[in-house]
């Protein structure tokens, strides 16, 4: 689905991604660990096609996106749910959703009432809040409002960065079993960034270590919960 190969990405003369190397397969969910300013972020944004300084090459379902915009990236099914969220909060939640569906390129009302429906069936909360400005949730309901956003987007890959940054316990619970549905419901694959790695692992395929801007690791969740070896790499 996902294939990252020498990919380099950072801020005009600030590099901090070098030589990355991941990928995501159809239906798996894969982890990106790494402590606060290793990369991350920067990996996923220029990915997405948000940052300009990048070079490497980059595929998706195939084809080779190195460069593309994030508004044609977003029309073959790649979507990035920001850390910073990003809700547009004087819009109400059900407008902040409907932007999703545009920034997909599709214009049809039945695909528009299609997919809705089907997340406001995994975020029930924002059927109950779809006529309140999305200034007005908190900050577990903006996080639900950014993650329905994406999916109105009918994503095939959701990039997803730190989506439980700043929230209670259990709604890193709740985030993380919203994550398997979407893989199991609806063959979504997913790049998760998450510091709580715990919770990650719990419901990854595979994990990426990241360091300094680089990829030092490949793993799965029980080589990583099981080696000693490994938590000292960091
Ligand atoms: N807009 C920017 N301009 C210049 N440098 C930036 C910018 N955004 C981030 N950086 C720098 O890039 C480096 C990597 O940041 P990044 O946000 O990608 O890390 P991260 O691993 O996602 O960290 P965190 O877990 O804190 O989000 C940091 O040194 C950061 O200061």
């Amino acid at each position: 689905m996902l294939s990252v190969h020498d990919f380099h990405a950072g801020y005009p003369s600030v590099p901090v991604v070098s030589g990355a190397e991941l990928r995501v397969e159809r239906g798996e969910i894969v982890s990106l660990f790494g402590h606060n300013g290793a990369g991350k972020s920067t990996l996923m944004k220029g990915v997405f096609g948000v940052l300009g300084d990048c070079r490497g090459e980059v595929r998706f379902n195939d084809a080779a996106v190195a460069g593309a915009s994030t508004r044609s990236l977003m029309r073959r099914g790649m979507v990035l749910v920001p850390q910073e969220r990003g809700v547009f909060p004087s819009l109400t939640v059900a407008e902040n959703l409907r932007m999703g569906f545009w920034a997909s390129g599709e214009s049809a009302r039945a695909e528009y009432d299609r997919r809705l429906a089907r997340t406001l069936g995994y975020l029930p909360i924002l059927d109950e809040r779809k006529d309140d400005r999305a200034g007005e949730l908190s900050g577990g309901q903006q996080q639900m409002v950014s993650i329905g956003r994406a999916l109105l987007a009918g994503p095939k890959l959701l990039l997803l960065d730190e989506p439980s940054t700043g929230l209670a316990p259990n709604l890193v619970d709740d985030i993380m079993a919203l994550v398997t549905r979407l893989r199991e419901e609806e063959g979504l694959s997913v790049l998760l960034v998450e510091q709580n790695v715990g919770q990650a692992l719990a419901v990854s395929d595979r994990v990426y270590l990241m360091k300094g801007g680089r990829i030092i690791h490949e793993a799965t969740p029980d080589q990583l919960t099981w080696s000693r070896s490994l938590w000292d790499l960091f």
